[in-house]
């Protein structure tokens, strides 16, 4: 009765060999690593040829069954390869072959490509060259095949049994062959697109081979084709099943406990603002707000951007004596560099003998406030948060990488970044957050400077080079990334002008709390007079900051006196107001954004039947009343189908006397409300005034929609 032995080579425990071991456990494999701890004398396999040392080890390790008939070896190398079938399947394969000793096969002759000629000629979808990544015969003949000639450590393998297989007589003396179509075998370089996954029955994930049909039960990344195996080993050897889900996620996790978070580990956590940043404000707060002792978080903020300097300061005043374990800022005049600032969080990390590095750009909202412990529990050596700018296709992890080194999108990308597939995936690149163990940064070439790449591309490429995994999850929602594209720190509200790029950022600042109420239908409008419909819609900060740019703008109109207006298309306004228009301070585009998005909505519950879209309105402006300017406003219609006006500042606070009467109904609502919107028919049955100013300056937004 044979027995399957597997036997790899490593004498590094890196993390490719660890995904190695795990995978021949997940298949109850009998296996034995050679090397483990010794000094590699093979030669750098990754650029040139090389590992003779592999022979030599397998040689010395095979001594022991050169005699046994029934012992079968299946001999791969580790980093690179994941085995995915059980010793059963893997011996039946191997018994369809009826021969002794079995070969990978790959398209590329090599490393003697002058040999090309000398091979058999084999079908158009089968592979015609030896790869020596994985081989497996009975271990009597492969001791007898490897001992026949000496090879040196640094010879390589690959020529040594290519000549043994060329050889036609020792070819046919131990019957070789080669695993043309990928039974056993499945070697990456130059086939990935030869090959897809799927599920079986038992929902076990499966490698494909497309071109010849079969089901292969070794996975080579040789060459370049490391990070295909990387994508593949999400899946693969039981890391994730389509009945139970991510398996490998849940291994290896830890729990920090609520109860006693003095035990929770230290962390230093590096802020970066490399650039203007909408909502920087709101991203503090959040960073405030996570769940974790702040005696056990050091701060290092690096702020490269000016126009931050204040929302940063009143964080590091606000924190700087109390709360956090430490904090630390560098500043713009500190004049370092974001590639000094990231190295610095790094020594920062090291120096305390910190147990985390989290690296934090400017651009990171974490909504769930448990997102760092969440990271810290999933316990992987270097792992980010998967988070997407809301809407797009933007997010802070690649799913693949091109030959150059750019950003190519794998077939999985959307799944991962929309959570259809729940994973802790290994991935080529990671940035805006992250976390890396301090054990890790000691062990990782720390390398941020390149001059043609940016600095977290650099950092992790390098760690990429040096064999360490770095993980995305996407297991729990963490938050939403933000878009600083062309954010316009000239403006005096900048965030106003966010409603496009920060759509949903921008509703949380700027939509008022309680119009969600309104517009689902929760809670109906108000009507404080005859067909006048009364609901929140802006925030209070809205209305400050709208009032600022207006204040900031300056150019007031001349209203009673003034009732020719340029800014008019007819040039003339019957019942002019003192007001600026939102076309004068660039606001028109996003206030019809608004309109369509909020108001419209609310249009069509109250005013039914009548629908109209985009909502069209040419007059969008805020209007000042001040008892020494225009101080009310003479009875009129609105040229519009409806208006809407809302209150920006609040009545006998900030003014006295104010508020609109409509005529018609002998109704006034003086007692507006900040924040609040009316509508109302604008043409003919709602003639109105504003009401007589005494005091202060009452400021209202108002738009004739569907003029
Ligand atoms: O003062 C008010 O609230 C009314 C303003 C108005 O009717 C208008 O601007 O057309
Ligand atoms: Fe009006």
């Amino acid at each position: 009765q044979e027995s399957l032995l597997v036997v790899g080579v490593a004498t590094d425990e890196t993390d490719g060999y660890k995904r190695y071991v795990r995978s021949l456990k997940q298949n109850g494999l009998e296996y034995e690593i050679l090397g483990l701890g010794e000094e590699w004398k093979g030669g750098d396999i990754k650029r040139q040829a090389g590992g003779g040392h592999k022979v030599n080890l397998l040689i010395n390790s095979l001594e022991k069954y050169k005699n046994d008939e029934n012992k079968v070896i299946l001999f791969t190398d580790s980093y690179d390869v994941i085995v995915n079938d059980n010793s059963e399947k893997i011996l039946s394969k191997f018994k369809e072959f009826s021969s002794k000793i079995v070969f990978g096969a790959e398209g590329f002759c090599w490393p003697d490509e002058t040999l090309v000629d000398s091979y058999p000629v084999v079908a158009d979808n089968e592979k015609r060259f030896l790869n020596s990544g994985g081989f497996i015969g009975y271990a009597s003949d492969i001791y007898e095949l490897i001992t026949r000639e000496p090879i040196k450590d640094e010879d390589d393998d690959q020529l040594f049994y290519t000549k043994m297989f060329l050889n036609i007589p020792t070819r046919e003396k131990f019957n070789i062959r080669l695993d043309t179509k990928s039974e056993i075998f499945q070697n990456l370089n130059g086939a990935v697109q030869e090959v897809s996954i799927f599920a079986d029955e038992n929902g076990k994930i499966e490698l494909f081979n497309n071109v010849t049909k079969t089901v292969p039960s070794v996975v080579h990344g040789n060459g370049a084709a490391k990070l295909d195996l990387n994508r593949l080993g999400n899946y693969l050897a039981n890391s994730y099943s389509n009945n139970d889900g991510c398996v490998s996620c849940k291994e290896d996790t830890i729990q920090l406990n609520e109860e006693d978070k003095n035990q929770w580990p230290e962390v230093t956590l590096a802020i970066f603002i490399e650039q203007p940043t909408p909502f920087l404000r709101e991203f503090f707060q959040k960073i405030t707000k996570l769940n974790y002792p702040k005696n056990k978080i050091s701060v290092l903020i690096h702020n490269n951007e000016k126009y931050h300097n204040l929302e940063v300061e009143k964080f590091f005043t606000n924190h700087e004596s109390s709360s956090y374990a430490s904090i630390k800022y560098l500043t713009v005049t500190d004049d370092s560099s974001e590639q000094e600032a990231r190295r610095s969080a790094v020594e920062e990390c090291l120096k305390s003998d910190c147990k985390f590095l989290f690296s934090v750009d400017s651009t990171v909202h974490f909504d769930n406030s448990d997102a760092l412990k969440l990271l810290i529990e999933q316990n992987r050596s270097i792992l980010a948060p998967v988070m997407k700018r809301p809407g797009g296709s933007w997010s802070n992890v690649w799913g693949a990488v091109s030959s150059q080194g750019f950003y190519k999108r794998s077939d999985d990308y959307f799944d991962i970044i929309d959570g259809n597939i729940l994973n802790v995936w290994n991935l080529p690149y990671v940035s805006e957050a992250f976390l890396i163990k301090g054990e890790v940064l000691k062990k990782i070439p720390v390398e941020f400077n390149d001059e043609t790449m940016d600095p977290t591309i650099k950092f992790f490429t390098t760690i990429r080079n040096n064999d360490f995994f770095m993980y995305g999850t996407n297991l729990h929602e963490f938050g939403h990334l933000i878009n600083p594209d062309g954010f316009n720190t000239s403006k005096i509200r900048p965030e106003l002008f966010e409603i496009f790029n920060n759509f949903e950022d921008w509703t949380k600042r700027y939509v008022h709390p309680e119009y969600n109420d309104y517009a689902s239908g929760k809670v109906k409008p108000q009507v404080p007079c005859p067909d006048v419909y009364w609901f929140p819609i802006i925030s209070d900060e809205f209305c400050e900051d709208l009032i600022t740019m207006m204040e900031d703008f300056g150019q007031w109109s001349g209203g009673r006196n003034n009732k020719e207006d340029s800014r008019i298309p007819g040039g003339y306004e019957n019942v002019p107001t003192v007001d600026i228009h939102m076309t004068q301070v660039g606001y028109q585009q996003h206030w019809l954004h608004f309109l369509r998005k909020f108001v419209q909505p609310m249009q069509q519950k109250i005013f039914i039947g009548y629908y109209s879209d985009p909502p069209r309105a040419d007059l969008n402006f805020v209007v000042r009343y001040r008892p020494d300017e225009q101080d009310h406003l003479t009875p009129h219609h609105d040229a519009s189908m409806y208006t809407m006006n809302i209150a920006l500042n609040i009545p006998d606070v900030d003014f006295q006397g104010g508020g609109v009467r409509f005529v018609r109904y002998d109704c006034s609502v003086t007692q507006t409300i900040k924040g609040w919107a009316m509508i109302h028919p604008g043409r003919l049955t709602h003639y109105h005034e504003g009401l007589k100013v005494k005091g202060g300056t009452r400021y209202i937004m108002v738009s004739f929609i569907d003029p």
